[in-house]
């Protein structure tokens, strides 16, 4: 047959560039667990379980910046964190907020594990080893941590330095967060939608409880197939939504509506910041006394809250030179200072002590 056409290409029309990333176990050959950062993560992750059981009845605070982007500032406060830790340690359990993937609406700097240079030259390798050095510093001072999980195969980098997990208002919804919360061994805060649909995040939470089979990667950065047990510790998080806030009694209520429907014990987690302060950092006050007060009158599938702090107040825009930000201020959302921070937490301690 005379002049067959040749085959139009259809693989690779959008992929600009691809190399091979380290495996897990070889990040971790770098930067080994030690035993007692293993002791901060195992006794953090037992108990959160115990307050979202109910078996501890402290508050649960989930407190930080916004995203880390600076491994000086994050273990400044870390140090911070674990001084008030001592002093509120009766009526709270606290970790550490450390973000390092950030979900966009749109477009923006996605977290220090992404793009650690903050100029947009995605450094991923390097990212991958400042995230896991910074988590091993804070965890070897005793402080346990937090983090959002956007990126599915990245916890086998690093989710074994971290005691609890939160997916996001933007991933709450989505399959694939739903099956890798089912196999991530720390209890998963799920947020409401950005719409300030619940019912999103009652389904998340049900779904993550069974079993899942899907694709991943092994220690060895093998592509697999990972047949997950399910995770019974979640919890729900009212972030507020697109319209209102949501940390009113009657949105506590609902949600425990909804999650008794679906038959599991209540245990809602109240976000201080993004849509219940309308992205105000200092209305964040507001909704934390309104906590305080829910637990004051009872309400105990309250179990904790999440507050938006820096070493400083505000925020600041990257700019095109990264080293003239200032010292210890957010490059995200706009959070609270460390003397509010500080003043906040005594203040709940106060107010909670004779009833915790
Ligand atoms: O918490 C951080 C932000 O609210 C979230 O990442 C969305 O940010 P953006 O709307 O600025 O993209
Ligand atoms: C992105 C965050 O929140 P949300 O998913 O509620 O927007 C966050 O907590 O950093």
């Amino acid at each position: 047959m005379a002049g067959a056409s040749p085959l139009h290409p259809l693989s690779d029309i959008h992929i600009r560039k691809a190399h091979p990333l380290f495996s897990p176990a070889a990040l971790k050959e770098l930067y080994p667990v030690t035993p007692a950062s293993n002791e901060t993560v195992f006794t953090g992750r037992k108990q959160v379980v115990d307050i979202l059981k109910g078996k501890d009845r402290r508050l649960l605070g989930i407190i930080g910046p916004c995203s880390i982007h600076s491994r000086k500032v994050a273990l400044d406060y870390a140090e911070r964190l674990k001084g008030l830790q001592e002093k509120v340690k009766d009526s709270m359990l606290l970790l550490m907020r450390v973000y390092f993937e950030k979900p966009r609406t749109v477009l923006g700097w996605r977290g220090l594990i992404t793009d650690p240079d903050l100029d947009g030259s995605y450094k991923i390798e390097k990212g991958l080893k400042q995230a896991r050095q910074i988590l091993l510093e804070i965890t070897e001072m005793g402080m346990p941590v937090g983090s959002e999980i956007l990126e599915p195969i990245i916890p086998q980098y690093i989710a074994d330095l971290i005691s609890w997990a939160a997916i996001g208002a933007r991933t709450t919804e989505s399959q694939t967060h739903r099956q890798m919360a089912s196999g991530l061994s720390m209890p998963v805060g799920f947020k409401n939608g950005t719409s300030g649909n619940l019912k999103l995040a009652v389904d998340a939470m049900e779904a993550s409880r069974h079993p899942q089979s899907f694709i991943g990667i092994d220690q060895a950065g093998n592509t697999c197939v990972l047949h997950t047990t399910g995770n019974p510790n979640n919890h729900i998080i009212l972030r507020g939504g697109r319209d209102a806030p949501n940390y009113y009694e009657e949105n506590v209520e609902e949600a425990r509506e909804m999650l008794a429907g679906s038959g599991i014990d209540p245990a809602v987690m109240i976000d201080c910041s993004h849509m219940n302060s309308g992205k105000d950092p200092f209305k964040q006050e507001r909704v934390l006394r309104a906590l305080t007060d829910y637990r004051r009158r009872g309400l105990n599938e309250v179990v904790g809250f999440m507050l938006e702090s820096n070493l400083f107040e505000g925020s600041q825009s990257i700019g095109s030179n990264p080293a003239e930000l200032i010292y210890g201020v957010s490059i995200t959302d706009a959070c609270i200072g460390w003397d509010a921070t500080e003043r906040m937490l005594l203040e709940t301690h106060e107010a909670l002590s004779g009833i915790i």
